[in-house]
């Protein structure tokens, strides 16, 4: 389903094409920062097939050399738009290509910070910009201008840092404004969509809400209905906070506790969720069904795979069995993906290689045929959770830190049993809630118990006891692909292991994991 271009006509839009940089989701992102849309779309894109008009275009940097015989090039009906164009870095180079093809290798690679030297002030791209610092991360160069360019800024090692055509709005740059090292990057990309593109900074969670809203009403229609799996996190809940203001009881959530939930889950999303939220949410007990099938599994990619498997035939099971109203079947099924799934799988990453697909709840969509409704496709994580304040989701559960689908069953290393998955739960619940007490939740990205499959000997009142051992983890993190962990008080750490091992029944000791990502994970398994 094409949400995406719903969104871009409603809102005024500046079209980021990708050329592989590390940084181009980072353009969209800041444009986002100061209230106006962007969508980022593969450079491959063809402009005839888009089905909305952009303010103005962004080519991104890439790590391709344009004058290289495989390098991606852009569709030349994006001069047709007859909107503003800004290239950046490679994007430069590519506009440069299209005009006399004055680009080759340069005799050093630049790298690092340098001075922007503004040539001509009165330049509405470069307002506020003089002598700032600028970001370069380029080994090619333009050894001359462009056919029907000018030259607009120099920088030391650059002497076409910045160029303008002489008659249209088309702007190209060396440098990467949208990387926080380019210290009025944002001032440029501002520059460039409100002063240049006219762009209108009307893209507010407010007013989302409203557009979001009436398309979901439009696009379901008077009676059909919906189902979703909801798991209590983050997104889910927003996206059924939303689904529930568009059509109500026409939307049916289903949270399936698989056994491994964290301590009263279940009970707990429910009574937010329900009473709450007043979502139309149902529980299904299915953690039988799911530790029978777990018995005996230690290897953790396999509990992974049989969670995974049970929860799809759990969640299609239920939901055959809700009959709409209307006498139909279920049309449509509700999921969060977020923006970031979007972008990875549709950034370029190279001409030869296929575009990935993305999954979110893997495999439910190929049997179940139902069409898909995912709200949240065009929204970063921080918009998601400033959209979830404004829908009157409880801050603490926007704010809550991201719990895995298999749950406690990679949490609890070795069998699985309800035994074990009692113990670890109990220890978790004890180390959440002294982080909460210590208000240090907000300052860390993830925390959690493990419990350990060894045994270990202690001495309690004078009796010896021989049981197992529970490690707990805490990192802070930008993108869980690295973390640190996180530098917690001796006093915290001791006060957390006199509990855990007073409180719960089968722990003889306690540990603090103090390895970072990499060379460790965050979870254990
Ligand atoms: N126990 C569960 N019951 C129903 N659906 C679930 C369950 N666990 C996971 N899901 C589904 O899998 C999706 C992916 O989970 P994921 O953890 O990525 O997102 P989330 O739980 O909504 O938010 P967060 O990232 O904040 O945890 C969920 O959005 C939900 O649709
Ligand atoms: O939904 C999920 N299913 C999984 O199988 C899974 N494994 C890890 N994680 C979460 O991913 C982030 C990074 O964790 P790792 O460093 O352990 O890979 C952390 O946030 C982990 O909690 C999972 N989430
Ligand atoms: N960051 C970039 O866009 C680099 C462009 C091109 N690959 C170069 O090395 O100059
Ligand atoms: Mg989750």
């Amino acid at each position: 389903m094409a949400a995406g271009e719903q969104v871009s006509n409603m809102f005024d839009t500046i079209l980021v094409l990708d050329f592989g940089s590390q940084y181009s989701h980072l353009i969209t992102r800041r444009l986002r920062e100061f209230n106006i849309y962007a969508e980022m779309l593969p450079c491959t894109q063809k402009i005839s097939e888009l089905g909305w008009t952009p303010k103005g275009v962004i080519l991104s940097g890439g790590p391709y050399s344009v004058y290289a015989e495989d390098a991606p090039h852009v569709d030349h009906a994006i001069f047709d738009l007859n909107v503003p164009i800004l290239g950046i870095c490679y994007g430069m180079q590519e506009l440069a290509w299209i005009n006399g093809k004055q680009v080759g290798r340069g005799d050093k690679r630049e790298y690092g910070p340098a001075t922007l030297n503004v040539l001509d002030e009165a330049n509405a791209l470069f307002k506020g910009m003089n002598d700032s610092t600028v970001w370069m991360s380029h080994g090619d160069k333009l050894h001359g201008l462009p056919t029907g360019y000018k030259t607009i800024a120099t920088s030391d090692n650059s002497p076409y840092c910045g160029v303008a055509h002489d008659t249209k709005p088309i702007y190209g740059i060396q440098f990467h404004p949208e990387v926080t090292h380019s210290t009025q990057g944002k001032t440029l990309l501002k520059n460039f969509a409100i002063d240049l593109c006219h762009a209108k900074q009307n893209w507010t969670m407010e007013n989302f809400i409203e557009t979001e809203i009436n398309r979901i009403r439009q696009l379901v229609g008077p009676t059909a209905e919906v189902i979703g799996a909801v798991s209590g996190g983050v997104d889910s809940t927003v996206a059924s906070k939303l689904m529930t203001e568009a059509i109500g009881e026409r939307f049916h959530a289903i949270l399936v506790d698989n056994g491994v939930l964290r301590l009263n889950e279940a009970a707990n999303v429910k009574k937010t969720l329900v009473e709450g939220l007043g979502i139309n949410l149902m529980v299904v007990d299915a953690s039988e069904e799911f530790l029978t099938k777990l018995k005996g599994v230690t290897d953790p990619e396999k509990k992974r795979k049989i969670i995974g498997n049970t929860f799809i035939h759990v969640f299609e099971r239920e939901a055959e069995k809700i009959k709409p109203k209307d006498g139909k079947e279920i049309e449509f099924l509700l999921q969060g993906t977020l923006y970031p799934d979007v972008i990875e799988s549709i950034s370029f990453k190279g001409p030869s290689q296929t575009i990935k697909t993305h999954h979110n709840v893997g495999g439910l969509l190929d049997n179940m045929k139902l069409k898909l409704i995912e709200p949240l496709r065009e929204l970063f994580k921080d918009e998601v959770r400033h959209l979830g304040e404004l829908l009157g989701i409880p801050h603490d559960l926007v704010w809550r830190h991201p719990f895995p689908g298999p749950g406690i069953a990679i949490r609890v290393l070795g069998e699985v049993t309800k035994e074990q998955v009692e113990i670890a739960r109990k220890a978790d619940n004890i180390y959440i809630e002294e982080i909460k007490k210590a208000g240090l939740y907000n300052q860390i990205s993830q925390a959690f118990a493990c419990l350990l499959p060894v045994k270990s000997v202690g001495v309690m009142g004078d009796q010896r006891t021989y049981d197992q051992v529970i490690a707990l983890r805490a990192i802070e993190t930008t993108d869980f692909m690295t973390a640190d962990w996180f530098p917690f008080e001796h006093s915290f750490l001791k006060k957390v292991a006199a509990r855990i091992v007073n409180e719960v029944d089968g722990v003889a000791r306690v540990t603090y994991d103090i390895t970072s990502k990499p060379p460790a994970t965050v979870e254990w398994e």
